[in-house]
């Protein structure tokens, strides 16, 4: 696991935790924009997801870290992110399988997660690195919750 400095998020929540994984996938982005990224190829992504809040559960946990590598990890790991028709499609670019889409569609996924559980967790920053130059921070809008 390489280990890295991830933008803070401000808050004042008393617990704040950070799950990294890195989910090795394959991508293509349906536009003529993407150039060569038109074509299928593959990255290993680097995620880290930032959870907070004021209660823990009764296991003494904000959100159990391996709860949330198998709602991610699980579902991407080895493979081909386009065909997830649940979270991506060809034909609306809010969907095609960008970092910034990626980045969105865990935040929800997760946040969907936390939704469930008793103490009322909060997601407050994705971060998807898809290459060693290029990556993505994903946060919700203040009050859009
Ligand atoms: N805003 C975005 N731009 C691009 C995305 C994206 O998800 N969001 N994705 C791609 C491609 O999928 C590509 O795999 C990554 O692009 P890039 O950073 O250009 O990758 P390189 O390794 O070639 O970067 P260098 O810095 O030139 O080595 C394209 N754009
Ligand atoms: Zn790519």
């Amino acid at each position: 696991m390489i280990h890295q400095l991830y933008p803070q998020v401000f808050h004042n929540y008393r617990y704040e935790l950070n799950k990294d994984m890195h989910i090795a996938a394959a991508h293509f982005i349906p536009h003529e924009k993407a150039g060569k990224c038109a074509n299928m190829h593959g990255h290993i992504y680097t995620v880290n997801i930032t959870v907070a809040g004021d209660e823990l559960d009764d296991a003494g946990f904000l959100v159990n870290f391996q709860e949330l590598k198998k709602l991610i990890h699980g579902k991407l790991d080895h493979s081909l992110m386009n065909e997830h028709q649940d979270w991506f499609n060809d034909k609306n670019s809010n969907d095609f399988p960008t970092s910034e889409v990626i980045a969105r569609k865990i935040y929800e996924t997760v946040q969907a997660y936390l939704d469930t559980l008793p103490n009322k967790p909060t997601c407050l920053q994705v971060f998807v690195r898809e290459t060693p130059t290029s990556y993505v921070v994903y946060r919700p809008k203040a009050g859009e919750r």
